[in-house]
């Protein structure tokens, strides 16, 4: 078991994976408020894929800055009606500390989980929504949504959405640094919230 959290990383963890080429931790100055939200039904997850700002072309949650004078759950709240056109009741699954040597402010992502929403799914000018599958792939059946698109996700985002879709509470931090020109994970460790 490691207690060494990564600096900007709380709670009583448990390690469940780290890595990357980096001895280090990033520096950062400063740490912004931000959500992630993810839609669950059956063995399905609801994804967005982002059509501008930063990480275009990839598939995220929805969510995006904490407004001043907004709690964390009403910044999800908003936004995943902003950004899939519906409402549900949120649940706080996990955090994700994100920093990039890109710029110096750290994201300190509230990641939340919610089923049973209201509303129709809509495609907006950031996110156009859609369903896929995390059922076993021994049991896909032919009609069956395509699995979570790991290859077009953030690149360590494979180490955490697992403990999301098994509703294991999560920390962890994830670093990033332009490597040849593109944007790489450098450093990362993720932990499951010990009782
Ligand atoms: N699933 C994810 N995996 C990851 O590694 N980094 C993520 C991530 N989701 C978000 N980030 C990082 C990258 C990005 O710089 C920062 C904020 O992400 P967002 O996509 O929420 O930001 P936006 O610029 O769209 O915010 P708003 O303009 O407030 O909607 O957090």
């Amino acid at each position: 078991m490691s207690t060494s959290n990564p600096p900007g990383v709380e709670g009583h963890l448990e390690e469940v994976s780290r890595g990357g080429n980096s001895a280090e931790w990033l520096p950062y100055s400063q740490v912004k408020q931000y959500t992630n939200t993810f839609i669950f039904r059956d063995h399905e997850i609801l994804l967005g894929l982002k059509k501008r700002g930063f990480g275009t072309g990839k598939y995220n949650g929805f969510g995006g800055k904490v407004e001043p004078g907004e709690s964390s759950l009403q910044a999800a709240t908003r936004e995943l009606e902003e950004e899939a056109g519906i409402r549900a009741a949120l649940e706080l699954a996990g955090v994700f500390f994100f920093v990039s040597d890109k710029e110096d402010k750290a994201f300190h992502i509230d990641i939340y989980r919610g089923e049973n929403f209201t509303g129709l799914i809509t495609e907006t000018d950031e996110m156009r929504p859609q369903w896929f599958s995390f059922r076993e792939a021994h049991i896909q059946t032919p009609e069956q949504l395509p699995p979570i698109p790991f290859h077009q996700m953030w690149e360590t985002d494979p180490y955490w959405i697992p403990l999301l879709v098994n509703r294991q509470p999560f920390a962890g931090r994830a670093d990033f640094r332009t490597q040849g020109g593109k944007l790489l994970p450098s450093k990362w460790w993720f932990g499951t919230v010990l009782p």
